[in-house]
């Protein structure tokens, strides 16, 4: 019943108030809708404004229901002409009846609107509506081929078959559809236009394609797990995206062909609800017979001493993070309001008023991390103290893992653009005594793997802590949303023990098997408390975006 009267209040705030719109709903702690609804009614209702707006005045529709604010307007007009079952409120509802009253005067100006956008039919104004929401995307849609189900060869020839090829992601992303851009940097990864709509498509379905952001993919790949580096585990695993990926990419270099990996993807995810979207994800990329679910569990409970972590040589950590470098966060579509008769103007003004001093939480900023978990930021100092209060955690995670005796390579990564998180994290874990100890170093770029070696973006060039130089910088790597490389803000760095990554491949893998007492642990994993391979096959699959 609320739903329109909250969602009213939500965009009737000013613009600079609270971030973008997502951030704006799922921060709010007093919806009595489900935030879901509330932000698709508000997004879409922003997306069609114009046309919304057109219809409202030209129907005079608020001169004659003088108790309906303009915003009210286009969010009942909306739901009126667009949604499937029509205004959501029992029939007799005043709020439906000050539309409906009108419904043919709405309706023929509608379709007068349409013609006017020389649309011949609803659903060619929907694709007119959706394109000038978005005309000239700086992000495009970045496809990983799952090595587990398909390779890049194969994808080439079936999914994007009718795909033009072309050589940059600018290409990509001035037209609407089917240009493909084969990244340099990633293997199996490309690069298409973000209107690209894989819902359908087969590959996707069956797990043979997975959505995911070029600098999400950096941190498997960085790790670079061969076959003898042993048992690899994912900390922080939750949906999914990097523990398949890393799956896949042991997959590929697995020694025996003709078989499954000897080694093992141990994988943690502390949030029971986020564990069973990774069950999910981990079961369609078809690596749930060498990924061990550790549902439910907090790796830093872990006792990286155990028998069952003896054979862990990496490790990939991607803790939960401010979120600031995820794309989309600073978005606010824009609204077209439709002119209101004066006085009830001034009653809308009055209203919003009233809404805001009961909610003083409306004035601040929310920050929603990458784990969805809000906090209200009312000040830099505010800010500050959460980054505190993250970055203390992801250190925490960092010196845990450099505990597990055979682990020879650990990345850290997050999506957050702050240094606090980032840099700062990676030299506070280089001064540690666990890191002196154990002999815990930053591996060089000059020993990275070579997509992460040519990758141009690197860590902060000046960072007042001491200690920080320009060997860390370039060693640091970073990926920023807006600089047309088409990714998100993304920040990853790589450890390696006592100059092992300097070391040939095949020294690396002898190390390894010194470390792992020469032995590869290929059974079930004991804490698995997921038994996958009893599981219904059918889940259904919903889809991953970073
Ligand atoms: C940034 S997300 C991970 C994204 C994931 N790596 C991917 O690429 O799909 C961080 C995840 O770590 C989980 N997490 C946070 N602290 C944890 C801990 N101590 N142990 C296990 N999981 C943890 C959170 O619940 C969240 O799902």
């Amino acid at each position: 019943m609320a739903l329109y009267h909250e969602t009213a209040g939500i965009l009737s705030e000013p613009a600079s108030h609270g971030g973008s719109l997502k951030t704006k709903v799922f921060g709010r702690k007093d919806l009595t809708s489900p935030p879901a609804q509330v932000y698709a009614l508000a997004l879409e209702t922003c997306k069609w404004s114009p046309v919304l707006k057109e219809v409202i005045d030209n129907s005079q529709l608020l001169k004659d229901e003088k108790k309906l604010t303009p915003v009210l307007a286009l969010l009942l007009v909306h739901d009126f002409l667009l949604a499937k079952k029509g205004i959501a409120l029992p029939s007799s509802h005043g709020l439906r009846l000050s539309v409906e009253r009108h419904k043919a005067r709405i309706a023929s100006d509608f379709t007068r609107s349409r013609l006017r956008r020389k649309c011949s039919t609803v659903d060619a104004l929907r694709e007119q509506v959706e394109l000038s929401n978005n005309p000239s995307p700086v992000h495009p849609r970045w496809v990983r081929v799952n090595a587990l189900k398909s390779s890049l060869q194969e994808q080439l020839e079936t999914t994007f078959a009718s795909f033009e090829r072309v050589a940059t992601i600018q290409e990509v992303l001035v037209r609407a559809t089917d240009r493909l851009y084969v990244d340099e940097h990633i293997p199996n990864l490309v690069a298409v236009s973000p209107r690209t709509d894989f819902s359908k498509s087969q590959a996707y379905k069956s797990g043979a394609i997975i959505l995911q952001d070029k600098a999400s993919c950096f941190p498997a790949y960085l790790l670079d797990p061969s076959p003898d580096d042993g048992d690899v585990i994912d900390s922080c695993a939750a949906p999914g995206n990097k523990t398949t990926h890393l799956a896949a990419v042991i997959y590929s270099r697995r020694a025996d062909q003709a078989g499954r990996p000897a080694q093992q993807v141990i994988a943690f995810e502390k949030d029971q609800t986020r564990a069973k979207t990774l069950e999910k994800m981990v079961r369609l990329a078809g690596s749930h017979d060498f990924t061990s679910l550790n549902l439910g569990h907090d790796f830093l409970r872990t006792d990286p001493d155990s028998e069952l972590y003896k054979n862990v040589g990496a490790l990939l950590l991607d803790p939960s993070c401010s979120g600031s470098g995820i794309v989309g966060r600073d978005d606010m579509p824009e609204l077209h309001l439709p002119g209101k008769p004066e006085a009830a103007g001034k009653k809308a003004a009055q209203d919003s008023r009233k809404r805001k001093r009961k909610d003083p939480e409306s004035e601040a900023n929310v920050l929603v991390d990458d784990d969805g978990n809000t906090t209200v930021v009312g000040s830099e100092k505010d800010l500050q103290a959460r980054l505190k209060a993250l970055s203390s955690f992801q250190l925490t995670l960092l010196l845990h893992a450099f505990k597990f005796p055979s682990a020879q390579r650990i990345t850290y990564s997050t999506c957050s653009v702050h240094a606090e998180e980032n840099e700062n994290v990676v030299l506070q874990a280089l001064r540690s005594d666990i890191a002196q100890e154990r002999g815990w170093q930053i591996l060089r770029r000059e020993d990275q793997v070579e997509g992460m070696k040519s990758w141009p973006v690197r860590g902060l060039a000046e960072n007042p802590a001491p200690g920080y130089d320009k060997t860390i910088a370039d060693a640091c790597i970073r990926a920023y949303k807006d600089d047309g490389r088409g990714v998100m803000g993304f920040f990853v760095a790589a450890f390696v023990r006592d100059g092992a990554a300097v070391q040939s491949p095949t020294s690396r893998r002898r190390r390894s098997h010194m470390a792992a007492d020469g032995t590869v642990n290929d059974s079930a994993h004991p804490e698995n408390k997921a038994d996958l391979s009893d599981k219904d096959s059918d889940d259904e699959w919903s889809g991953f975006d970073d």
